[in-house]
């Protein structure tokens, strides 16, 4: 992993780490930290496509730090490519770790989500050109 200072992208998404989102460890389960990042690229995409969308893939998945309880956890986006109906959004989670008091901002998380506009019957529908 290289060690980035600081996040790629435009904010989408701040929320809390709470209890209620841990795993058997004790950290924050990995499916909230995903769903997190799904809910910010969907903001993200649907602000493109000015409508509705719905989620297709995920690459490049990977997890590089815990997330713990307390922790103020950010979702960056950055379009990486638009396709005729698709949408590859790069997504990073940076976490401060505000109950420590510290000024720490490090990414934990980064992915590709990749999103189709989609029509009322759930088809593809072409991208608006601007
Ligand atoms: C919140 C949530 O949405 S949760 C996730 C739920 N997601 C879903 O329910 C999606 C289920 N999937 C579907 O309904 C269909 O696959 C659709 C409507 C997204 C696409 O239908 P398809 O018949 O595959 O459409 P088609 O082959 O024309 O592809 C449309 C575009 O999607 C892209 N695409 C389709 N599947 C994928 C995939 N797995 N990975 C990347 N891109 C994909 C195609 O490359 C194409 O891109 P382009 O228009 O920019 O060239």
């Amino acid at each position: 992993m290289t060690e980035q200072v600081k996040p790629t992208g435009e904010l989408l998404l701040r929320t809390l780490a709470m209890p209620a989102d841990t795993n058997a460890n004790g950290d924050i389960f990995g499916g909230w930290i995903m769903s997190q990042m799904d809910m910010a690229g969907g903001l993200m995409a649907k602000a493109i496509s000015r409508g509705r969308i719905c989620t297709v893939a995920v690459n490049g998945m990977s997890f590089y730090r815990p997330v713990a309880v307390g922790d103020a956890v950010c979702v960056y986006g950055n379009v990486r490519r638009l396709g005729n109906a698709s949408m590859e959004i790069g997504l990073e989670v940076w976490v401060r770790p505000i109950a420590k008091g510290t000024d720490e901002h490090y990414r934990v998380t980064e992915a590709i989500f990749t999103y189709v506009a989609i029509d009322a019957e759930g088809k593809p529908r072409p991208l608006p050109k601007s």
